[in-house]
């Protein structure tokens, strides 16, 4: 698979932290030190003057950050203003605070104090870090609704925050802002950028986490590599805009089959057959049936109904054509053991998907379900029923939710105060690929990929707006076919299949249509290639 980077809950973070402490590699004072010292530095980078901030620390070691970031900036000659809570905090913590008493003093972190405070060129966000127990309430609460605008002074603190691990209030495993009505997200603080330690948690590239999560930086803090060594649970991994992307993220299984050798004829690298349907859609499976072939298919035929032939008598040459009328037709297509992969749903029309989807899915080949498979399957579960493992299907939320009723009723349901109210991203679709058995990639700025087995992918790529317009959902179909057709394990397809849809929406630019999204594959390919 892609090695984006693994991903660790908030109980892992901790684990691995008081595994490193326990054995002595390393204290937990100095990785408050390099926490504190990294986001300092970031900070720093990022930042224009006049170097004037205020850091607003919590009672917990994230506070404790606060006071390490307050110091080193004070060092470097800014101008440091901290607000602070009147307790013990922990060891670590209690020490970072006398550090920086040495060099100023600390005023009330409360609300009305914020308020009389002059502007700050920045704001340092140190309350809450992984350490969030529960919903953020009174006055604290009133200071994060200030942060987010909602006293009319927004442009007071936009574009000035810096968070300190995560927007305080964050549960950094759903994601969500346990507590916050949705008048109260509208004011929810937005940071600039996010400084998290080790390793990204979900709560940062989750809706609505990752919308209040600004630019993410990781650092590192001196804890021992633990990548695949976590838990025994499966593994969770993501891509997001500010990863550094590289062909060293692609393992070498899997470039290895992208690439391509002077010696191979064209059926090594498979043959995709695009399921079209009547001629009033026909653009949507031909987009699809392009992008297949951008991404390197040996051989792509589009099969749609024989009266709609006529409207597929066009470009790209590349592709084949071949009428399919009915299950029978299929068969004997289906005969020939070389059609490697199938994609059914873009522009298929559900009757016909109904129709020619127990065909596909008995031939046992790796399959891409979209569109109007989807709602098909969703209508009728004895074809539910016959999904397997090389199986993909690429839902939007209204199409998850009808394939997955019961699934889709678990959110929003639950107290809103307690952390992780209702069912991740992560939970949900963990849940419907184990319920389909089948690959789950349910599409998004957040897109989340789930296996059967329990493996999941994070793909978010909110820097992509123009990503959502006519087509592109058919393009990430034909992309996954091509990758499935070429042999790829589904869920591998599935997951390089958004990275490389994401990436040439990207490349392109404002302005695309899904036209455009074959189009950049190739300089894609070459990145990921060579
Ligand atoms: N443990 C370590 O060794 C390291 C921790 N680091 C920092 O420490 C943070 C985690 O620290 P903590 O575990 O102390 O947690 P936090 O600092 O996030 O908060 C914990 C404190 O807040 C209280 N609290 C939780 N939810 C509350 C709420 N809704 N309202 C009011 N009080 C609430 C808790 O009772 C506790 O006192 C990380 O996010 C990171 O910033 C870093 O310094 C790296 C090293
Ligand atoms: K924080």
């Amino acid at each position: 698979m892609l090695i984006g980077s693994e991903i660790l809950t908030s109980a892992q973070m901790r684990a691995i932290e008081s595994d490193a402490i326990g054995s002595g590699a390393v204290t937990g004072l100095a990785l408050m030190e390099q926490a504190g010292a990294a986001a300092a530095a970031l900070i720093q980078q990022a930042t224009p003057s006049p170097k004037d901030v205020i850091v607003l620390c919590g009672p917990g070691n994230n506070g404790g950050d606060g006071y390490v970031v307050a110091r080193h900036l004070h060092d470097a000659g800014w101008s440091v203003r901290v607000l602070g809570m009147d307790n013990t905090p922990g060891a670590d913590a209690a020490h970072m605070k006398d550090m920086w008493l040495k060099r100023g003093q600390i005023r009330p972190l409360s609300d009305a104090q914020l308020m009389c405070e002059p502007p700050a060129n920045i704001y340092v966000d140190a309350i809450f870090g992984t350490g969030l127990t529960r919903k953020v309430a009174g006055d604290l609460h009133r200071i994060l609704l200030r942060l987010g605008g909602r006293n009319d002074d927004a442009e007071r603190y936009s574009g000035r925050i810096y968070a300190i691990d995560c927007i305080s209030g964050l549960d950094l495993d759903s994601g969500q802002m346990p507590g916050w009505s949705s008048e109260h997200m509208q004011h929810a603080p937005r940071a600039n950028m996010t400084v998290a330690f080790h390793r990204p948690k979900p709560g940062h590239l989750l809706r609505p986490g990752c919308l209040l999560t600004g630019d993410l930086q990781i650092v590192d803090i001196g804890l021992p590599e633990t990548k695949g060594t976590v838990s025994p649970a499966p593994p969770l991994q993501a891509i997001w805009p500010q990863f550094p992307f590289s062909r060293s993220q692609v393992r070498p299984a899997i470039a290895q089959r992208l690439a391509k050798s002077p010696l191979d004829h064209k059926f090594r690298h498979g043959h995709a057959l695009v399921i079209a349907g009547g001629a009033e859609h026909a653009g949507a499976a031909r987009l699809a049936a392009r992008a297949a072939l951008r991404i390197g298919a040996g051989l792509v035929t589009i099969c749609p109904p024989s009266q709609a032939m006529p409207e597929h008598n066009t470009t790209p040459d590349a592709l084949m054509r071949h009428p399919v009328d009915d299950t029978q037709e299929l068969q004997d297509l289906l005969a020939d053991p070389r059609i490697t992969a199938i994609c059914i749903g873009p522009g298929c029309g559900i009757a016909r998907a109904t129709a020619l989807l127990p065909a596909i899915l008995a031939a046992g080949r790796p399959c891409l379900l979209d569109a109007d498979a989807l709602t098909a399957l969703s209508r009728d579960r004895s074809l539910f029923a016959r999904l397997h493992e090389k199986c993909v299907m690429t839902p939007h939320e209204g199409e998850f939710s009808r394939l997955f009723p019961n699934i889709a009723a678990k959110q929003g349901r639950g107290p809103t105060d307690q952390l992780t109210p209702t069912p991740s991203r992560i939970d949900m679709l963990r849940m419907a690929a184990h319920q389909s058995n089948a690959v789950t990639l349910l599409k998004g700025p957040d897109t989340v990929i789930a296996a059967p087995t329990g493996a999941c992918y994070i793909h978010t790529a909110l820097d992509v707006p123009w990503l959502a317009t006519a087509g592109s959902g058919d393009t990430l179909a034909g992309i996954a076919t091509g990758l499935l057709a070429r042999s790829l394990p589904a869920t591998d397809a599935a997951a390089l299949a958004a990275l490389i849809h994401a990436s040439a929406a990207r490349k392109f630019g404002p302005g695309l249509i899904a036209d455009d999204l074959p189009e950049q594959i190739p300089a894609i390919l070459q990145m990921l290639l060579t």
